[in-house]
């Protein structure tokens, strides 16, 4: 049975743990496309840059703020997804802030500390953690040996930690981060392709360098409720409704690649790395 909507029940459980997981959130032909895409198409290739971890590893992942008529633009506008984000963020008009494919490469592909993602968007200069979330979408098989990601559950409810360099990442400060370790369950999310999970922009959450022969890509959307005007943050996709879609639309877009005008972030214009 394909997902429809999230129940009561998941709402609460996001609540509690901070992050729920949907099996199948998207089918196999949503996800070739997808995927196909994230392989084939020029502006994601073109306009995706390297982050490095602390040990020089490096992520490559591309990100664009305004979701377009493309398939990826689509998927982030669906009924489906904005109707989920809508239930667990509650009242608002739900705007998507960004979104990045995130493309871990076999034994290349970097690890990312412990962090919150309101860890960066605090000094993005958004005020209303409880507004923010992220939904990850495995478009390969993600496992402990392909470096999934490992989640803490219920440290959302701790509030946002200080947060530091650690190489051109942001990780939290990590006496917090070994006193919550010490207190709290770590989950590692394997996720099979087309799984998604929705987590917590206060969430604290990690995950180890790809050593495995095996791709770990996936998608991250963030979405973000209108009321929550950012007071540093120059793009204005994070405030703009979204103009939601037919779910079946993805499939129709027929592998429609991102438009090279879609707003692509440079890596210069990444604003954690510029501001103190
Ligand atoms: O893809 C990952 O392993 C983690 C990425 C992440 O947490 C982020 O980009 O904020
Ligand atoms: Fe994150």
């Amino acid at each position: 049975m394909s997902f429809t909507s999230l129940s009561p029940v998941q709402k609460n459980q996001y609540e509690q743990d901070g992050y729920i997981i949907i099996p199948s959130f998207l089918n196999q032909d949503e996800v070739d496309l997808l995927y196909g895409l994230a392989t084939g198409d020029n502006a994601l290739r073109n306009h995706a840059f390297d982050l490095n971890d602390q040990t020089g590893k490096r992520t490559k992942l591309t990100l664009w703020f305004t979701p377009g008529d493309d398939t990826y633009g689509l998927l982030t506008r669906s009924e489906r997804m904005v109707k989920s984000v809508q239930t667990l963020l509650g009242e608002g008009e739900v705007c998507h802030f960004h979104s990045k494919l995130m493309q871990k490469e076999p034994k290349v592909g970097g690890a990312w500390e412990w962090h919150q993602d309101y860890g960066y968007w605090y000094k993005n200069g958004f005020l209303y953690p409880d507004a923010m979330l992220s939904v990850m979408i495995a478009l390969t098989q993600a496992n402990q040996e392909n470096g999934c990601l490992q989640v803490l559950k219920g440290s959302h409810k701790m509030g946002r930690f200080e947060h530091l360099f650690a190489g051109e990442q942001q990780g939290a400060d990590l006496p917090f981060v070994e006193e919550a370790l010490n207190r709290l369950e770590k989950v590692y999310v394997e996720l099979n392709p087309g799984d998604a999970l929705f987590f917590h922009s206060n969430i604290l959450h990690m995950s180890e360098a790809n050593l495995s022969d095996r791709p770990r890509w996936s998608l991250i959307s963030a979405y973000n409720l209108s009321y929550n005007v950012p007071f540093r943050e120059k793009n204005t996709s994070c405030i703009t409704p979204v103009k939601v879609v037919p779910d079946a639309s993805i499939l129709e877009s027929d592998a429609t690649g991102l438009s090279e005008q879609t707003d692509f972030l440079k890596k210069e214009q990444e604003i954690t790395l510029n501001v103190k």
